[in-house]
């Protein structure tokens, strides 16, 4: 099986991109290590802190945070990186070509019941004649690589450079990334969803439709009988869309007028918004897609509704039938 770099170099990935996703790499390694050792490495539990966002941070958020934050600022190419648990972005190299947003920790509520997480990472190219935040607001296909890294029984990077999306499994004895399925392909139908039903009072009327329609089972409009997953970690969500299909959602809602969407544009949503649709899937904010929407902040909010092609479109028609809520 073949190693990371060689992969990204057969795939003819500038030699500045390799060394940029080389030490997202190390800094994943260090962060799966720190999982594993658990309570051992005291690192689980919370900190006294908040982040610009209001949430408590976990204690591997924050580890998580410096760790790729350092890492990736002592490499040449990076000139930027803006991460969920930064209220700014933070300047490395002025000669850095590449800008990188992450969300170090996701699915942070499943650290303390040893649940899958995640890094999720999304790479972008530095603009010219601008500096500062105005740098990142940038729409989700000026993206040149994003991925993921999957903490769960198996360590898994998922990536694409522009091309496919690979997957690669940390073999924990050489402690390389080994590509483990070199083109991954979403199935257009499914009969899988994940939402979190819970907030079913807060949705628009266009999703409690649809939600509606795929619980009608056989019986109901869609005529067939549909499953349902929620891991509470959009990256193991996204992993299993992307490993046998479905569709994953985390809609509007009007429980906080002023915070109508959950998921992060910039470093939830648009990397995996490229992956999704690398690998022949859908990625839309249930009326457009996703990488086309031009972000105003850099930990802006967005509705995020993606997976298997046709289901999306089935869940983007039952929108296309009421008013849009935001
Ligand atoms: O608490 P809920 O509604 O289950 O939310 C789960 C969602 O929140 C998130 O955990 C947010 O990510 P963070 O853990 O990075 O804040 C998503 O990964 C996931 O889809
Ligand atoms: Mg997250
Ligand atoms: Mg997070």
């Amino acid at each position: 099986m073949k190693r990371l770099i060689p992969t990204l170099r057969a795939d003819a990935c500038e030699e500045s991109l390799i060394s940029v996703l080389n030490t997202v790499q190390t800094a994943a390694k260090e962060i799966a290590f720190r999982l594993h050792q658990g309570a051992m490495a005291g690192v689980l539990g919370s900190t006294l802190d908040e982040n610009i966002q209001g949430e408590t941070q976990k204690k591997l958020d924050v580890v998580a945070n410096q760790l790729l934050k350092d890492l990736l600022l002592e490499c040449q190419y990076v000139h930027a990186v803006a991460s969920e648990e930064e209220d700014s972005i933070v300047v490395g190299d002025q000669r850095g070509e590449y800008l990188i947003a992450f969300d170090p920790l996701d699915g942070s509520s499943n650290i303390d019941i040893n649940g899958l997480v995640g890094t999720i990472f999304s790479v972008l190219p530095r603009p010219a004649g601008i500096e500062g935040e105005e740098m990142f607001l940038q729409p989700g296909k000026n993206q040149v690589a994003a991925g993921y890294v999957l903490y769960g029984p198996s360590t898994m990077l998922v990536l694409t450079t522009g091309q496919s999306v690979r997957m690669y499994t940390l073999d924990q004895t050489v402690g390389e990334f080994l590509l483990t399925k070199p083109e991954v392909k979403i199935p257009h139908q499914t009969q899988e969803f994940a939402i979190n039903m819970s907030n079913k009072r807060h949705w628009s009327t266009a999703m409690h439709e649809y939600i509606s329609d795929l619980l009608a089972g056989k019986e109901g409009p869609r005529e067939k009988n549909f499953n349902m997953r929620w891991i509470a970690a959009m990256v193991g969500d996204v992993h299993r869309v992307l490993s046998r299909g479905g569709l994953f959602t985390y809609p509007w809602d009007k429980r906080k007028p002023n915070k109508p969407f959950k998921l992060r544009l910039l470093y939830e949503a648009n990397p995996m918004a490229m992956l999704v649709e690398k690998a022949d899937g859908l990625a839309t904010d249930g009326y457009d897609p996703i990488m086309t929407i031009q972000p105003t902040d850099i930990h802006q909010r967005v509705g995020v509704v993606l997976g298997s092609k046709e289901e999306v479109e089935s869940c983007m028609a039952y929108h296309a039938n009421h008013p849009k809520p935001f």
